[in-house]
């Protein structure tokens, strides 16, 4: 069997698995249509089953291409119409399920019509709204999330007016600042022509700092970023009654998750006061057991002797001497035995992920260097982290929940007394 028939196989047979599940269950078959499921719910095997077919699929369509069509595939402007219907709200300007002419749409969202066309023919492209008669337009699965999801809303704005500006600008700030490791000089600096880090940047304006924080969130629900995976960690449950100190913990979705399952633990929530200030109302079944406090984690710990201080998604945003920092500011707080988790990837050797997820980390691990001249590690670099920051830290290990794409990276502190 040659390769793109094996692929080609590999897509038919669980393609079949996934549909037979469905059709027995009466579940819709994936659609684009506006009335289709935000994502597909399947057990755990059928989910292996679509990650298969997706990586099957993605490599027979770049094969078929040949490197010459495969190499000019990449578009400069696929960013351009989705920013442009986040910034001019175009998915709001209809509700899901009515009609609309690109005039109206163009009068309700103040850009001229022949850019309202250009722009929502290019996204409907790629799925996002659709031309059911010439000139009209309805929705789809797709743009009625942009439409009515306040987190997706959100995430594309972080990424189209917050990332897309610094990818572009981030062989320039390599090119300006060479070998530079701080996050005032990177792909953002230059885009927001700012001498501050990102962080500062969003801290000083509230619907900045909102608007990330709820793409955090958008995050915490989507593919492998999942908080299950760190929920049924079995860390939790040998804490008791412990207090669980979350640094840079934006909005609280993670210990939010966690005092649900474990009422015996209590935990705080720190970030920048920006950040604190746009979190949500917390769930009142666990609002007692939750606190925000603004802390910037430059700063010494306030919260003493806490069982377990936690961070995701934190040391990935700061180059090695930054990290250093940030534990070193843990010390005085520290007891004997308090546990550090930090909840980050970690790389695995290159060739050993599959395709799909080989390109989500290593798009991770740049998007770290356009906005914060930081990146992602590798196993040997955590466990040099603890060291270089203090012999006291004992490094536990990394442990990668399955299906997680964050690992559990453990240390304890453990003076000699
Ligand atoms: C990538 S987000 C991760 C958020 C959260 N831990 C999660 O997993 O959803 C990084 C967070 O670090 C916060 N942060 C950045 N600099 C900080 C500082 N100096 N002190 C405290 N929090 C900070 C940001 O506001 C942001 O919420």
């Amino acid at each position: 069997m040659t390769r793109i028939q094996e692929l080609a196989s590999i897509i038919s047979t669980n393609t079949d698995r996934i549909d037979a599940h469905l059709t027995s269950r009466g579940l819709p078959t994936p659609s684009f249509d506006a009335d289709a499921p935000e994502s597909l719910d399947l057990p755990s095997d059928l989910q292996a089953a679509r990650v298969l077919v997706i990586e099957a699929s993605t490599e027979l369509k770049e094969l078929l291409q040949g490197p010459k069509e495969l190499l000019m595939s990449n578009s400069s402007s696929q960013f351009v119409s989705l920013r442009a219907i986040y910034h001019y709200k175009m998915a709001e300007t209809f509700p899901v399920g009515s009609e609309a002419t690109f005039v109206q749409i163009s009068e309700a969202c103040g850009l001229n019509e022949p850019d309202v066309r250009r722009i929502l023919r290019h996204a409907m492209a790629h799925r996002i709204f659709r031309e059911v008669r010439k000139g009209v337009v309805v929705h789809t699965a797709a743009s009625r999330l942009l439409a009515e999801s306040r987190q997706l809303k959100s995430w594309t704005g972080v990424n189209v007016e917050e990332m897309w500006p610094a990818a572009v600008q981030t062989v320039p700030a390599m090119i300006k600042w060479p070998n530079s490791q701080e996050a005032t000089h990177t792909g953002f600096s230059i885009a927001n022509d700012t001498q501050d880090s990102i962080f500062v940047t969003l801290g000083k304006d509230p619907k900045r700092a909102a608007r990330f924080g709820e793409g955090m969130s958008a995050f915490n629900t989507s593919g492998g970023y999942e908080l299950d995976h760190l929920v049924n960690h079995k860390i939790w449950s040998t804490l008791g009654y412990g207090l669980v100190v979350d640094l840079g913990g934006s909005h609280g979705d993670a210990m939010i998750a966690l005092a649900m399952k474990y009422p015996s633990l209590k935990f705080v929530v720190q970030d920048l006061p920006r950040t604190i200030e746009s979190r949500p109302t917390t769930p009142p079944n666990v609002a007692d057991r939750v606190e925000f406090l603004a802390h910037d984690f430059f700063e010494e710990q306030p919260i003493k002797h806490a069982d377990l201080y936690f961070f995701r998604w934190i040391f990935h945003d700061w180059s090695d001497e930054y990290c250093v920092r940030i534990l070193r500011n843990l010390i005085p707080a520290l007891k004997h035995k308090s546990r550090m988790i930090i909840n980050d990837a970690c790389l695995p050797e290159p060739n050993t992920l599959s395709n799909g997820a080989e390109r989500q980390i290593r798009s991770m691990d740049l998007a770290m260097l356009q906005i914060q001249n930081s990146r992602e590690r590798e196993l040997q670099d955590w466990e040099t982290l603890f060291v270089k920051a203090d012999p006291r830290f004992k490094f536990l290990g990394v442990t990668q929940p399955k299906g997680s794409k964050l690992a559990i990276i453990e240390a304890i502190w453990e003076p000699v007394v």
